[in-house]
């Protein structure tokens, strides 16, 4: 979803405008840093793993452009907080440029760009690990014939990862072995990834999938239509919080009640050992408007409150350990949540402390 492009005027990073998705499939040309700062705010390149790639490809352009590194690196990593896989991804590529620095400009350009080729092909490699791992657990947590039902929230597939995605990955995994009984698909408000990206992903791949509106869930619970909830994540910490898109919690606790497992899947680079516990995860509080107007089928707000209505956005909520019933990462399966398994995992995350 984000490729690195040589042209007459000199590197761009083109990428699929994901605000545009499904009418049209647009694609962004970002030839400096605050075009793509511009994309990662509004949401045209989302997507935690993703955000991780966007920034360290964004660092090797602004070097290789023979801008200010240390800005560029500065200005992506505040383009949004919650999402730990962007700064991550941002101080990789800084750090390979420093570290290259006193080899002169063109090397030091060369290093960050390595960096953010290193990250896009290790994501990748993760999405299928965790394809296999958490349909691995979906057999052993459900293992009745006829295929799984899963729900799923937000959009967490191809369009956010260097692979075919996160939870997605999943699910794709399953209907690909005919373990796919049904992919009941959240809308996701107020941006709608779910009905506008991972109903696109799931038609693309001939998934049998339903949309529903995010308040239907609980009726889908209380009917036994569920047999596991698959999300992604955007940043875990060192307690195994999962902070994701809004809407993930209460999931967590209807998965909880009806005694339905509720899978995080996420690579090693959205876990957060500088992040002790769910209370320090810093979530992103978006602008009111786009509850008062959601986007539209071209991306233009449609009103759907009085003009001068406020709105509350965050844009995650965080769920507490004691709800999780595994993270899947390209490493294995982590269950239960807590203890040493998480700081275990946590010790050997790639993450460096960003916090
Ligand atoms: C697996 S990363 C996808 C993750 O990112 C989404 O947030 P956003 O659309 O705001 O970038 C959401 O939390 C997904 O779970």
């Amino acid at each position: 979803m984000i490729r690195w492009e040589e042209s007459p005027g000199g590197p761009v990073l083109t990428l699929l405008d994901q605000t545009r998705l499904p009418a049209e499939e647009v694609r962004l040309v970002c030839a400096d840093v605050p075009a793509l700062v511009r994309a990662i705010q509004t949401l045209a390149v989302r997507g935690a793993p993703l955000l991780g790639i966007a920034g360290a490809y964004g660092v090797a352009l602004a070097a290789a452009r023979g801008r200010d590194a240390e800005e560029a690196a500065t200005l992506l990593e505040r383009s949004r907080p919650t999402a730990v896989n962007l700064a991550y991804g941002v101080r990789l590529a800084a750090d390979a440029w420093r570290a290259s620095a006193g080899e002169g400009a063109e090397r030091a350009a060369g290093a960050a760009l390595a960096a953010a080729r290193e990250l896009h092909r290790r994501d990748a490699e993760a999405s299928s690990a965790m394809a296999g791992h958490g349909l691995a657990l979906l057999d052993e947590l459900l293992p009745g014939g006829g295929g799984h039902r899963i729900l799923t929230h937000c959009n967490t597939g191809a369009l956010v990862s260097g692979g075919e995605g996160t939870a997605f990955a999943v699910a794709l995994a399953a209907h690909r072995a005919g373990r796919l009984r049904g992919l009941w698909v959240d809308e996701t408000r107020p941006l709608l990834q779910g009905a506008r990206l991972t109903a696109y992903e799931a038609a693309r791949n001939g998934l049998p999938y339903t949309l529903l509106t995010d308040n239907a869930a609980g009726s889908l619970f209380t009917a036994g239509e569920v047999d596991a909830v698959l999300i992604g994540a955007d940043r875990i910490a060192a307690d195994g919080s999962v902070a994701n898109k809004v809407g993930s919690y209460p999931l967590a606790v209807l998965a909880k009640y009806h005694r339905v497992p509720f899978v995080v899947v996420a690579p090693t680079t959205t876990i957060d050992p500088g992040t002790a516990d769910g209370a320090s995860i810093v979530v992103e509080q978006r602008p009111g408007r786009e509850v008062t107007e959601p986007p539209g089928a071209l991306g233009e707000g449609l009103v759907v409150a009085p003009p001068g209505t406020r709105a509350y956005n965050p844009a995650f909520d965080v769920t507490p350990p004691e709800l999780v019933t595994a993270i899947v990462t390209e490493e294995g399966v982590l269950s239960p949540v807590t203890g040493d398994g998480i700081a275990a995992l946590c010790a050997r995350s790639r993450q460096v402390t960003i916090s």
